[in-house]
């Protein structure tokens, strides 16, 4: 059936939803009871912290530093598929614009917002995106979603134009969070033992897409998520934190979910499907889900990095042998870009696409 054909029901727009005075959820929202955010429990794992990597000694240290750092990156893809990246480069004015002109367009009226409505079957534009029947649950956010390829840039239609500056610092942010995105894959691709251009050889003209997620305080935040369980279809997740948002992201460890503490100016990196197929399984991309607040909002900006639709992906052959047999086929990165976007947000489901499985 044509994505266009599948009725979703009816989806609120959380933003307006808080400006009323409801006295209930919308029954949409409420998990079942093995969903729900379990507070306590992420609260008692607070010392279990994602490892924090210093980029300024990975491309300016000795060398010792730059060992130093490049064991962190591989603890951290081998254990968390997560890690915060600090030092990193990114012009730290560049973030904080970013984050104005983000909440500057969340606050704008809904009429103005809709005018860019989330077109089904893509995450591009205003709305809730992975939305693909009447009984899913919904999640407690607002997303903007942009894709930074020639044909989005060139359409004007896809660009708000309000607040003016916005296509502007978007434009300048992905270019500096791309120069990032090469780098860390540049040192990921050292700590396999392979050639440091592995990656951008093989990637061709990379993918690049943004999302700007806002969450607004929930009167429950025990029943509700802000955003589902998900691993990134992307090769690498750039993740920016707003500035005094509140805790919200979580990532599954061990079977409990981990809360990210932001750091100041830090990036959340992780890892994403494709470098999981790539590294034929050593480099993980962890599930992670997004949580609300009761009294603050949270903002978050993420970048989306991935090779070209055209690449065929498959493990690497150096990391294929007999003790590490390949775990996954070979596919064509566009086809799992769009099994990715049309379908919801379910854990690490997406990946079965590729998954050999051997009886
Ligand atoms: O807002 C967050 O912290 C999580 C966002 C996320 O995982 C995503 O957009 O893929
Ligand atoms: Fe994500």
């Amino acid at each position: 059936m044509p994505v266009s054909e599948i009725k979703v029901g009816h989806i609120y727009d959380v933003q307006e939803l808080r400006k009323t005075t409801i006295s209930r959820i919308p029954e949409r929202f409420i998990r079942d009871s093995t969903e729900r955010p379990d507070f306590d429990k992420a609260i008692a794992s607070t010392n279990n912290n994602i490892p924090v990597v210093d980029f300024s000694k990975l491309c300016k240290g000795n060398r010792d530093e730059l060992c130093g750092e490049l064991l962190k990156i591989k603890y951290s893809c081998e254990e968390w598929g997560f890690f915060q990246v600090i030092n990193h480069e990114v012009n730290l004015e560049l973030l904080e614009k970013i984050e104005k002109v983000a909440m500057e367009f969340f606050l704008m009226p809904l009429e103005e917002k809709q005018k860019y409505p989330m077109i089904p079957g893509t995450v591009q534009g205003y709305g809730q995106a992975f939305v693909f029947s009447e009984n899913q649950k919904l999640d407690w956010c607002n997303m903007f979603a942009l894709g930074l390829e020639p044909q989005h840039l060139r359409n004007p239609k896809l660009w708000p134009t309000k607040p003016s500056n916005f296509s502007e610092t978007a434009e300048i942010y992905s270019r500096e969070i791309r120069e990032l995105c090469k780098n860390l894959l540049k040192y990921i691709a050292m700590t396999l033992g392979c050639k440091d251009d592995v990656f951008e050889k093989m990637f061709g003209v990379a993918v690049q897409a943004i999302r700007m997620n806002y969450y607004p305080a929930c009167p429950r935040p025990d029943l509700v998520l802000g955003l589902s369980p998900h691993s990134d279809g992307s090769a690498l997740t750039v993740l920016q934190q707003g500035k005094d948002s509140s805790v919200g992201l979580q990532i599954l460890r061990n079977n409990v979910w981990v809360p990210v503490h932001p750091i100041p100016n830090a990036l959340v990196i992780n890892i994403g499907d494709t470098i999981e197929v790539l590294t034929n399984g050593r480099y993980k991309s962890v599930e992670h889900r997004a949580v609300t607040h009761k009294e603050k909002d949270r903002l978050s900006i993420v970048t989306f990095y991935a090779p070209s639709y055209e690449i065929e992906v498959e493990p690497l052959q150096e990391l294929v042998d007999d003790k590490n047999p390949c775990k996954y086929r070979r596919y064509n990165h566009g086809d799992y870009s769009k099994h990715y976007v049309t379908n919801k947000l379910q854990g690490k489901k997406t990946l079965e696409f590729a998954k050999i499985n051997y009886v």
